[in-house]
């Protein structure tokens, strides 16, 4: 076969894929008007997952689980942007690694808005602003981020949905010779992730700048030639900063985890969900292995545990964001919730992302 011949056969399928798009769409539409006669949600993550697995199994192996889940999360993207086009905040600049979690979940149609701060795109959702934000809440490899944890406690959002995303830092700059950057910038939990490469290349007096995210400190990082940034490649492409240095992570299982956060937001159950809630538990001896045991009790395993300071107050309070397995709509997770209630803030039942 030519060329050409091939090329006609891909055009012919590329038609009939257009042509089986627009007519998903006229259905999504009917979708999209039955929600909003029934004032219902439009972004169903639970769906748009049992759709991708559903597609998994079906596949004969050419296109594997991720590549349908890429192919098939824009065009849901497009699907809702066709139901109700939506908002979306992100904390930014462009470039940063949630913008890129931000545009895996709602593709590039939506319409964006970069927040210089985790706090902004809390605030941003809360004020009706946007619909939903895109925010980091913990590395696999260095842990939490504690600004999310500590705006989960603080604003009233759910989260509608997780995105989990692998995480791939370089370093950029516009200095010529490495001997010459005495400054990088990063956000805090970057230099964790990339502390042996940092390590080797630079002597144990470089300043280290926090910043509030990557993007942000390739800003701060072009125009001077004695400084550097963990970033992502994107960022320094898009801020056109040259890259020195790819793929200088300590662990190349390096992953982080973004939460999507919304105001009023129940997820229908899936099956395979997480829920996260806040605990503010008594001050008193005991309370949280009694707290704990009767996650034992109703057999519900947890996948995540960890304690921050209550601010605003004397001595040392401590308040725990816990993730565990199930559904708030599920009878056992619904009788701890509600034995808990006065103690624990519920901040969303989400499908896994795996
Ligand atoms: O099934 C729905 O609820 C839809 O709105 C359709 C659809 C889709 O494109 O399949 C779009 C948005 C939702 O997040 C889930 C699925």
């Amino acid at each position: 076969m030519t060329l050409d011949e091939i090329r006609a056969q891909i055009d012919a399928i590329d038609s009939s894929l257009l042509a089986l798009l627009e007519q998903r769409m006229d259905w999504v539409k009917k979708v999209g008007d039955l929600k909003k006669s029934n004032q219902t949600l439009i972004y169903r993550p639970e769906r748009e997952k049992a759709i991708i697995e559903r597609l998994s199994t079906l596949s004969e192996g050419k296109l594997s689980p991720k590549a349908i889940e890429a192919i098939f999360l824009e065009i849901f993207a497009v699907s809702r942007h066709h139901e109700m086009p939506e908002r979306v905040a992100y904390l930014g600049p462009e470039g940063s690694f949630t913008h890129q979690a931000a545009e895996s979940r709602f593709g590039t149609l939506s319409d964006y808005v970069a927040l210089p701060e985790i706090r902004s795109v809390f605030e941003a959702v809360s004020t009706e602003r946007v619909r939903f934000g895109v925010v980091p809440i913990e590395n696999n490899q260095a842990g939490s981020v504690v600004e999310t944890i500590d705006c989960l406690s603080e604003f009233d959002l759910h989260i509608a949905a997780e995105h989990i995303m692998p995480i791939h830092f370089c370093l950029a700059s516009n200095s010529e010779k490495i001997q010459d950057i005495k400054r990088i910038y990063s956000k805090d939990i970057a230099f964790r992730q990339c502390g042996k490469f940092l390590k080797e290349m630079f002597p144990p007096d470089i300043t280290l700048v926090p910043v509030a995210s990557t993007s942000q400190a390739v800003l701060q990082a072009k125009d001077d030639k004695h400084s550097a940034a963990l970033c992502a490649p994107v960022a320094a492409k898009i801020h056109l900063v040259p890259i020195l240095f790819e793929n200088i992570e300590d662990s190349e299982l390096n992953q982080t985890r973004f939460l999507i956060l919304a105001k009023d937001f129940e997820n229908q159950l899936s099956g395979n969900d997480t829920t996260s809630i806040i605990a503010k538990l008594p001050d008193t001896p005991g309370s949280l292995a009694r707290f704990l045991d009767d996650f034992v009790q109703a057999g519900i395993s947890l996948s995540k545990i960890e304690s921050r300071p209550l601010k605003g107050q004397s001595g040392f309070s401590y308040q725990f964001i816990i993730d565990f397995e199930g559904h708030k709509e599920q009878n056992h997770v619904k009788a701890l919730l509600k034995k808990h209630e006065n103690h624990v803030k519920w901040l969303g039942s989400f499908v896994k992302s795996n």
